[in-house]
Order: C-alpha cells, then structure tokens, then sequence
C-alpha cells in the first residue's frame, strides 16, 4: 500500500468509527498514525532529487512576509494589485496565477511582503494542482491572509484550514503546553499537574511507540489539552503556529446583511477589491496581526529618524534585538541605550540589552 492509501484506509476507518469513550483510545491511535503519515508525504521519496513539500523559492524581503491563500478566482490578485505596485494578472478564469508574485505593502514605514499566490483546491495538500506548493509557501509566513469569496458558502473556509492543517500549518492557535523531552533510556515518564481530561499515560506511550520512541519526559501543564495536541508536540519541528484573518471578498455581490454577518466572525474582515470597500480597514488589520513595533533610531546630536523606522516584533522586542535588526556586530560594541517614549520610565532612561520596548519608542544606542 502507498502512504496515499494508508493515509485513506486511515481516514475511512476513523470516519466509520463512532466516537465514545470506548473508542476514544482506538481513535487517539489512528490520529497519530495518520499524522506520521502526513509527514511522510510531506518529505521527499528516498532517492529522488524533487523535494515535494517545498514551496515557491522567493526571496524573503521587508519586515514580515504576508501570503494569500485561497480557492480559484477569489481575487488574489485583484488585492495585490490593489495594496502593492505589483501588477499580478487578474481574470475570471481559475487558475491565472501559476507562481508565486511578490508585492510590497508599505504600512507605518515599515515594509511587508504580500506573496500572491496560485488558487489551491480541496486535496491540495495531496498533492493536486501546485496545491502542495502553495500549502508549503503558506508555512514560511508570518500571517496567512486567508480569502474568501463572501458570495460562496460557509465551507470553503473549512477547506481550507483543513489543507493548511495537513502539512502541519496551526492557525490562530498557541503550541500546545506540554513539555516533552526525548531521551536515551528510562523509558515514557509521564506526569500532568492536574489531570488531563482527554489523554492518558496508556495511549501517550503507545503513540510514542507507533513513532518508535520508547524513553522520554512527557509534562502535561493544561488538563484540556487534546490527543491532536500531543501528536503536534512529537511533531513539532513541522510544526508552524501562524496568524489567520479570514478575508471576504466581493462584498458587493452579497446583501447587507450577509455582509454584517460575516464581519462578526472572529479574526474575519470583509472587502471589495473592485469596489474598493474596506481595503483600509484590512491593512489596519494585517499591520495590527503581524505585531510589529516601530522604534525610531536617534544619533548622539541629530533628531530621531522618524521616516524610516527599525521594526521589531512584539515577541521579539529587547534592546538586543533592536541591536539584531540593526547591524548583526552592533550588539558587540553595545555599551547602553537610551530610551525615550512609552517603554521609558524617565525620557530618556538609560537601558541595557534586555530592555523591552513599545511602539513608537525613540531609541539612541551608545557604542564602546
Ligand atoms: N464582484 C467582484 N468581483 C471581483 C472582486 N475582486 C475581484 N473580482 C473578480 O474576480 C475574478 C478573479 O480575480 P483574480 O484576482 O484573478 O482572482 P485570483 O484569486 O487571483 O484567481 P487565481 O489566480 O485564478 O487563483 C476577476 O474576474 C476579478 O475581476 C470584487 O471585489 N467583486
Ligand atoms: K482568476
Ligand atoms: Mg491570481
């Protein structure tokens, strides 16, 4: 049998099996074979040169990297024609786009990258059309900006998010809190701090076992955490916990009120690239989902640089990595900063490298 097929029998079996806790067990199992499965698909067949689970090579460039993912013909293209000066074809017809085209979305002096991407297709991570290749590229970014056609129904989102989910893309979701630890000998220790509700030691060790590992620390640190949960923790270097925002588009084919309903979805922004509705509002968003900070760099006796800030992510926000995003010696000859702004609890505060900043923050750095 190819993994195709397993991968199949698996899915049938799991959806002929009633789920109760009799099976519960039996179903925890299935799902770790599967996704071992997955992942195997994912890499290339021993032997070959291709690699089918890369994506589109393009040059990583700007502050953050945003990639369109979406059905056929949902107007990819008309959005990046529309935020960036790249022109990407635009037709009535599935399929225009074949490559990835990349754009520049200038937002708050900071530049970020939107990749136009080809339309994917239920059984995209499979495999059919460039599905697999555009799946793949979808793992490279820091927000996914999902578009959907507004006068289509609710499941092609679904889809979707089940094809991202395949090649192991985790949208809007944290990495499970579990701490987990391969060793050499001493075999599954297991240990939650309180109970967990859907796992237990049993079906922990045999999963492991199934993936050949017999010795390693297993820490449960939240009781509501899933099966699918631990199968992503053991999988976890193909892993990817990315940003979604659900994007409609062609609002001005549907009514108002289908429009007012799907604003109020979570994480969910509604448009017309032709009408030229709510593209403001969506790059608000996409600035805010990307977490960026602006830091305004000031030399000993100059005014700050208020044109061309140096941004930092939210989680990534020391004086060090300001340093980092700087000049990559910078740090080396690092001997204080001074900080003036929101972060600063006197203007201008002398900090050191592990100081965190906000938004907007004026930072001068002092060399040795
Ligand atoms: N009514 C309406 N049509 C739109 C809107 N935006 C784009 N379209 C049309 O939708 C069709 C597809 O647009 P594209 O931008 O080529 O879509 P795409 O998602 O890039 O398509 P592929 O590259 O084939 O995957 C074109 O005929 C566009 O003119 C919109 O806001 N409203
Ligand atoms: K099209
Ligand atoms: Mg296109």
């Amino acid at each position: 049998m190819g993994i195709l097929e397993k991968i199949q029998s698996i899915q049938e079996e799991l959806a002929r099996t009633q789920k109760n806790k009799a099976t519960e067990y039996h179903i925890g199992l299935l799902k770790g074979k599967l996704a071992r499965y997955r992942q195997q698909l994912l890499e290339p067949a021993p032997g070959s040169s291709s690699s089918p689970g890369q994506g589109f090579e393009v040059q990583k460039s700007g502050d953050a990297r945003v990639a369109l993912i979406g059905f056929p013909s949902v107007g990819k293209s008309s959005l990046l024609s529309k935020i960036t000066k790249t022109k990407s074809e635009i037709a009535n017809y599935a399929f225009t786009t074949l490559t990835s085209v990349p754009g520049v979305l200038e937002k708050n002096g900071a530049e970020i990258q939107i990749l136009d991407l080809p339309g994917i297709i239920q059984g995209a991570s499979e495999g059919k059309g460039r599905g697999r290749q555009v799946v793949s590229t979808a793992k490279t970014a820091d927000l996914v900006l999902m578009i959907l056609d507004a006068t289509k129904p609710d499941d092609q989102r679904q889809i979707l998010e089940r094809e991202l989910e395949a090649v192991g893309i985790r949208l809007n979701k944290e990495p499970p809190n579990i701490h987990f630890k391969v060793k050499t000998t001493g075999g599954v220790k297991y240990n939650a701090l309180t109970p967990a509700k859907y796992l237990e030691e049993k079906l922990v060790v045999n999963i492991l076992r199934d993936y050949k590992i017999h010795n390693a620390d297993v820490l449960v640190r939240d009781e509501n955490v899933t099966v699918e949960d631990f199968i992503d923790v053991i999988n976890a270097s193909h892993r990817s916990y990315i940003k979604c925002l659900y994007c409609y588009n062609k609002i001005d084919a549907v009514s108002l009120e289908e429009v007012d309903r799907i604003a109020r979805q979570p994480n969910s922004t509604v448009i017309s690239v032709s009408e030229d509705l709510g593209i403001e509002d969506l790059v608000d968003r996409i600035w805010d989902d990307l977490d960026m900070l602006r830091i305004y760099t000031k030399k000993k006796g100059f005014a700050p640089d208020f044109v061309g800030p140096t941004v930092v992510r939210k989680s990534k926000n020391s004086i060090e990595d300001v340093c980092d995003m700087i000049h990559r010696e910078f740090k080396n000859h690092f001997k204080y900063a001074l900080v003036w702004g929101v972060s600063a609890k006197h203007s201008p505060q002398k900090c050191g490298l592990s100081h965190r900043v906000c938004d907007e923050d004026v930072v001068s750095i002092v060399t040795k």
